[in-house]
């Protein structure tokens, strides 16, 4: 495989220009109003290696929210802090075959939440999260993940009320099966601190910074990330995950702002937001652009 370093500014402008094309075949969400009122055509994308070679294409200074790329940073927290047997008891690693916020797939388990990529594994991590109330677990996520990385998340409040705005019965009812089935305790605290950490927002940096913590960070075992690669691997892009050859080689997770990050094992990370979704949740453009850098580095 050729270095992640053999990508050039130009080559990747070139790819964009053919991402751009890709949009019209997204969707904006509609059940998070203030990401449906995204501006498709929005575009940051941002390459970078553990040498520190980067290249950086679209608006370099446009934040928005992590929504499911947050679920891989509160898992690597809590393997971080309470190991993989502890986590690994109360949430699956095996791929979805429904939704990610499907209640029928967590019914057919018995309650026990697939993995932690989809939202019945994301609000059982959440329900484990160190703090008292929500705020404080968010924020101690935040606080550690800005410091181990040097990103620079903020909550973004106006996103959070958004988010609020309209009651979730999808999630309400992942949470209620959860707690019935034991994997949750409390119940309320445990969705608005999931609520919360999906609105923990950056920029196109700040989202590569935190990839990199996944990538060579002295913070973080080696373990550990093997088994945050692995789950991606598996579940990183939802009913997609086994389809897409390139997840196999470059774990990905996405979120329904438009985020996406790519991590190319030992090497670096891909970067990218771009609004408009398919059918699964996946950014259209973010899914386009790391096919080509698959194609380009084989
Ligand atoms: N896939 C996502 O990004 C989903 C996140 C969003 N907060 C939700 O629960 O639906």
């Amino acid at each position: 495989m050729k270095p992640l370093n053999s990508i050039q500014g130009d080559k990747l402008n070139e790819w964009l220009v053919q991402a751009k094309k890709q949009i019209h075949l997204g969707q904006l969400p509609n059940y998070i109003p203030l990401l449906g009122q995204a501006d498709p055509n929005e575009l940051a994308f941002y390459l970078l290696t553990q040498d520190n070679y980067c290249v950086a294409v679209g608006n370099m200074a446009k934040t928005f929210s992590l929504m499911s790329v947050s679920k891989v940073f509160s898992l690597l927290y809590l393997l971080s802090l309470y190991g993989e047997e502890f986590v690994l008891k109360r949430v699956g690693t095996k791929a979805s075959e429904y939704p990610f916020n499907s209640l029928t797939q967590l019914q057919l388990d018995q309650g026990l939440p697939r993995n932690p990529m989809i939202n019945s594994g994301a609000i059982t991590l959440a329900g484990l999260l160190p703090g008292k109330k929500s705020n404080d677990c968010c924020n101690n996520l935040r606080i550690w993940l800005n410091e181990c990385s040097g990103s620079n998340l903020f909550l973004d409040e106006n996103m959070l009320d958004s988010v609020r705005s309209l009651p979730n019965p999808k999630n309400i009812a992942l949470a209620e099966e959860l707690h019935k089935s034991g994997y949750l305790e409390n119940l309320e605290i445990a969705l608005d601190t999931y609520q919360q950490i999906c609105c923990l927002s950056g920029n196109i940096i700040d989202l590569a910074k935190l990839g990199m913590l996944l990538i060579n960070s002295p913070l973080i075992s080696s373990q550990n990330r093997q088994i945050v690669h692995e789950i991606l691997r598996e579940c990183g892009l939802y009913e997609e995950s086994q389809t897409l050859a390139f997840n196999q080689e470059f774990p990905t997770k996405s979120g329904v702002s438009g985020a996406m990050l790519s991590i190319v094992p030992q090497q670096g990370i891909i970067a990218c937001y771009s609004p408009p979704l398919n059918d699964h949740g996946n950014s259209v453009a973010g899914l386009f652009l790391i096919e080509k850098i698959a194609d380009f580095l084989n």
